[in-house]
C-alpha cells in the first residue's frame, strides 16, 4: 500500500481513532453552532478542531499531498480534485446528530490518486464501529469482512436516504416525492440516520439494501463508496451514469437491479456540482 500509494492506512486509522476521542468528549457538552448555506447546516468548533488536527496530521507525515476538507471548503478554500495523491475528509459527517446527541456520527476519509479512491475510512464513534475498504482488498467492519446483501427485488428492500440541509420548495418536494414514489413501489421501509457516511456503509454490511441522495457532498460519500463497492455493491449516479464523487447524486445498492430501479424512480434536484463555483442552475452551490 505504502509504495504504490504513499499513504499507509494503518496510521490513518489510528489518527482517526485518536479524533474520535475529541468527538466524544464534545458530545455531551454544549456546543457552539453556527450556520453554513441553510439553517439545518450546522458547524461547531469540534468539526474544524477536528478537520485541522487530521489535516496537519496527514500533512506532517505526507507533505506533498492535497486535502479537501469539507470546513476548510467552508471557510473558503478552493475544491479541486486532480491526480496528486488527495484526502478527502468530513471530519463529522452528522453535525446536526452531534449537536443533538443523537447517537450516529461518522469521521469519514477517503484517499485517492488519480483522482481514483484507493482506501476508505469512516468511524461511527458512539457505536464505536470502524468501517474500512481498500482497492481490491475487500471491505471491513472492525475487523470482520462486509458483504451487501445481494438482493435483486426492489420490492424486498430496505432503502436508506437523507434529507439533507435543503429547505427549498423544489428540493423538498422532490425528496419527499421521491420516498413516496419508492413506498409505493412498495419497498420493505425508508430509512434515515443522519449521517450519509454511516448511511452509506448500512449497504455495505447487508443491514440495507439500497441508499440514494442528492445534494450531499464528495466527502459525506468518498469513503464509503468504496466501502460499498468492496462489499460488493454498486455505486452509481442517480441517473444511471458512472459514480462521480462530485456530482451530488448517488445511488449505492446491493445489486445492479435494485440500483437501477430507483434510478428510474427517482428525480434529482438541480445543485451545482463540487467543483464546479458556480453553475448557473440557480441552486446552491458548495457551502
Ligand atoms: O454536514 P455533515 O453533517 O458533515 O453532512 C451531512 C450529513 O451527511 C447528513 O446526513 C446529510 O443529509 C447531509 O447532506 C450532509 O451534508
Ligand atoms: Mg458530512
Ligand atoms: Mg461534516
Amino acid at each position: 500500500m505504502s509504495r504504490t500509494s504513499g499513504a499507509h492506512t494503518p496510521d490513518t486509522h489510528l489518527c482517526v481513532l485518536l479524533q474520535s476521542e475529541v468527538v466524544l468528549s464534545a458530545f455531551q457538552q454544549h456546543k457552539e453552532v453556527k450556520l453554513k448555506s441553510s439553517p439545518a447546516d450546522l458547524v461547531t468548533e469540534t468539526d474544524q478542531r477536528v478537520e485541522k488536527i487530521l489535516i496537519s496530521a496527514i500533512r506532517n507525515r505526507y507533505p506533498q499531498h492535497r486535502f479537501i476538507g469539507e470546513e476548510s471548503v467552508a471557510a473558503g478554500e478552493h475544491l479541486e480534485l486532480t491526480d496528486s495523491p488527495t484526502w478527502i475528509i468530513d471530519p463529522i459527517d452528522g453535525t446536526v446528530n452531534f449537536v443533538h446527541r443523537f447517537p450516529f456520527v461518522a469521521i469519514s476519509i477517503a484517499f485517492t490518486v488519480n483522482r481514483q479512491t484507493q482506501f476508505g475510512i469512516v468511524y461511527s464513534c458512539v457505536e464505536d464501529k470502524l468501517f474500512y475498504a481498500q482497492r481490491g482488498g475487500g471491505a471491513f467492519l472492525n475487523g470482520e469482512p462486509l458483504h451487501a446483501s445481494g438482493q435483486q427485488d426492489i420490492s424486498r428492500c430496505v432503502v436508506v436516504t437523507e434529507i439533507g440541509a435543503e429547505r427549498d420548495d423544489v428540493a423538498l418536494s422532490t425528496m419527499t416525492s421521491n420516498i413516496r414514489r419508492l413506498l409505493q413501489l412498495p419497498v420493505h421501509g425508508v430509512r434515515a440516520l443522519g449521517t450519509a457516511a454511516v448511511d452509506m456503509c448500512q449497504v455495505a454490511t447487508g443491514g440495507a439494501d439500497a441508499y440514494y441522495h442528492i445534494g450531499m457532498h464528495c466527502w459525506d460519500i468518498a469513503a464509503s463508496a468504496i466501502i460499498v463497492q468492496e462489499a460488493g455493491g454498486v455505486v452509481m449516479d442517480t441517473d444511471g451514469s458512472e459514480f462521480d464523487m462530485m456530482s451530488r447524486r448517488v445511488i449505492a445498492a446491493s445489486s445492479a437491479a435494485v440500483a437501477d430501479r430507483i434510478a428510474q424512480v427517482i428525480q434529482a434536484f438541480p445543485c451545482c456540482r463540487d467543483d464546479e463555483d458556480n453553475c448557473g442552475c440557480g441552486a446552491t452551490g458548495v457551502n
